[in-house]
């Protein structure tokens, strides 16, 4: 993640006095939280301490945004090489060196790291701590051997891998998303263990790879998001030969890499990648000796991130809501408005994105129609479906839909679309939610053609289609055609 940047002349730096470094800031964690706080609120003239016991810039830099979509960016040359016949032109059958696929996606981390680096967040004016921390009171943290005082602290810790409670698992070898990025074989047959954002984007990268992937889900694959969006990214996906195995009970891991179900089916891989959830980063913290109250989600906050210890608030996945970089992001925002300037503000999710990165990319933001629902709002959907978009047909990628969730008048509450580079597509609709527009306002705008994104205006023209073409617009349109001179 990359972090604004203003030269700070003359930053204020925790001062020591006897054995405690004072700050008026203590953040514990430099993942995408921790980073973006800290890098804010130095710049604006707080005093910060920054604490990390791992790899700087957390799970999204080391083992988790930025090597997944690096793997993926690997798998979809391959696949764009297989596909490439439909255009008519023959390319060989792709050879995939999975160690230099290795090496790419290390030598992407290698290139982002210095922005997340020690060495540039000490040139910011913070003092920063390798070591892991831990409350020793509602008011000081200890670290490396630091006794640490801050007006304020900001736990930052991140969340792990969550594994689930299936008899053989523990015992079996496994990868998670802290490992498989470490891979420098391809595997054989990749089993892979929930069927959520991690778990569908790997399965598409190794296969696209070349592995055999079969993807063990309890329910549906990727139950939050829109059914219809996800029904045709099914077919996908099984069409490029991924496995899907939905509402699966698995009984038990078995020796050799096998899963069996508690119908009795056993599926045999290489390879068992976990990707069943999340646990909070709480462990070694001592937390309750600060009074600083936690969940199985993590630390327990109100809307401005506020800790039951006023001076402790919480950032990113630890604070036990949506998981995502740009919401760390988004937090840190909020926390530097109430922390040092002292403003009450509040989190609000109503325009929060998210994508998961195959291809096609499935984007979405605000509510999902049962949501809404569920809300009472009057719902109202608008469904597109690609295949009406001549980009898409052009590229021959027209499998996929724009649906808009709308609430009383028009108001836009939600949006999906599943095409290619969707994510880049969804920030209109956030925009839109954020500013409570109407759809009108999406129908009016003039998109340029041919490109994908006139998927959402041609969704958003669809509120007007019955009253455009009815029977009152022919009569009226007729009545005054016969007054026009
Ligand atoms: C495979 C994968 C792919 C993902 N892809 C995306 C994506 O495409 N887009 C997206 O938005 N999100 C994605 N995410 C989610 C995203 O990575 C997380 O939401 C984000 O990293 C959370 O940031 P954080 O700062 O809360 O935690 P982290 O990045 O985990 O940082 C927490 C830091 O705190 C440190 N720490 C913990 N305890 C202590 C302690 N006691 N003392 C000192 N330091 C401590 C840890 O070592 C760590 O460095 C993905 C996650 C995974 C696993
Ligand atoms: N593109 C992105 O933005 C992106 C990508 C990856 C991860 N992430 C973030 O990381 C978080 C964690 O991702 P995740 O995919 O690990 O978690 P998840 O909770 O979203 O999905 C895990 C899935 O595993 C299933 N599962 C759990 N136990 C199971 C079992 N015993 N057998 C079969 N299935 C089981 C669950 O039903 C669930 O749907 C996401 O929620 C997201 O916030 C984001």
């Amino acid at each position: 993640m990359t972090h604004d940047e203003t030269p700070t002349p003359a930053a204020r730096r925790p001062r020591r006095k006897g054995d405690v470094l004072h700050a008026d800031l203590c953040v514990i964690g430099a993942g995408s939280a921790g980073l973006s706080l800290a890098a804010g609120a130095v710049q604006m003239g707080a005093s910060v301490v920054l604490i990390e016991k791992h790899r700087m810039g957390g799970d999204c830099l080391n083992t988790g945004c930025v090597p997944s979509k690096a793997l993926l960016a690997a798998a979809h040359a391959a696949e764009a090489a297989r596909g490439a016949a439909r255009f008519g032109v023959d390319v060989p059958a792709p050879v995939v060196d999975f160690a230099r696929v290795h090496a790419h996606v290390q030598g992407v981390i290698a290139t982002i790291a210095p922005h997340d680096s020690v060495e540039r967040f000490e040139g910011l004016g913070c003092t920063v701590i390798r070591a892991a921390a831990r409350f020793t009171g509602p008011r000081e943290v200890a670290a490396g051997g630091q006794r640490i005082r801050a007006r304020r602290f900001v736990v930052a810790s991140g969340s792990s891998p969550a594994l689930p409670p299936v008899p053989g698992l523990a015992e079996t070898p496994h990868l998670t998303n802290e490992t498989i990025f470490e891979l420098t074989e391809r595997p054989e047959h990749l089993l892979v263990l929930g069927g959520g954002p991690i778990g569908i984007e790997m399965a598409q990268a190794f296969r696209g790879l070349g592995s055999a992937v079969t993807v063990i889900q309890r329910d549906t694959i990727l139950p939050r998001d829109e059914p219809e969006a996800v029904a045709i990214l099914r077919e996908i996906l099984r069409g490029q030969g991924i496995t899907l195995i939905e509402g699966a009970q698995v009984a038990r891991i078995r020796p050799g890499v096998q899963v069996e179900l508690a119908d009795g089916t056993v599926i045999a891989g290489s390879h068992l990648l976990v990707a069943a959830g999340r646990k909070p980063n709480l462990d070694g913290l001592d937390l309750a000796l600060a009074g600083v109250e936690v969940t199985p989600r993590g630390i327990t906050v109100d809307r401005r991130l506020r800790s039951t210890n006023r001076r402790v608030f919480a950032a990113g996945d630890v604070a036990g809501g949506p998981q995502f970089t740009h919401v760390a992001g988004y937090h840190a925002g909020v926390l530097i408005r109430n922390i040092l300037f002292g403003l009450p503000a509040k989190v609000d999710y109503a325009a929060l994105p998210w994508v998961t990165y195959c291809d096609p990319e499935l984007a979405h933001v605000g509510l999902t129609e049962a949501e809404a629902r569920l809300a009472s709002h009057p719902v109202q959907v608008l469904l597109q479906p690609l295949s009406g978009n001549d980009r898409a047909v052009a590229e021959r990628s027209d499998q996929g839909l724009a649906k808009i969730i709308l609430g009383g008048g028009g108001r836009i509450l939600g949006a999906t679309i599943l095409a290619p580079r969707a994510g880049e597509m969804i920030g209109l609709w956030g925009l839109a939610i954020q500013s409570r527009m109407k759809i009108g306002a999406v129908a009016q705008m003039m998109a340029p053609y041919p490109t994908m994104s006139e998927i959402s205006k041609r969704a958003a023209g669809a509120f007007y289609t019955p009253s455009l073409f009815s029977a009152r617009t022919r009569r009226i349109v007729g009545w005054i055609q016969r007054l026009l001179p």
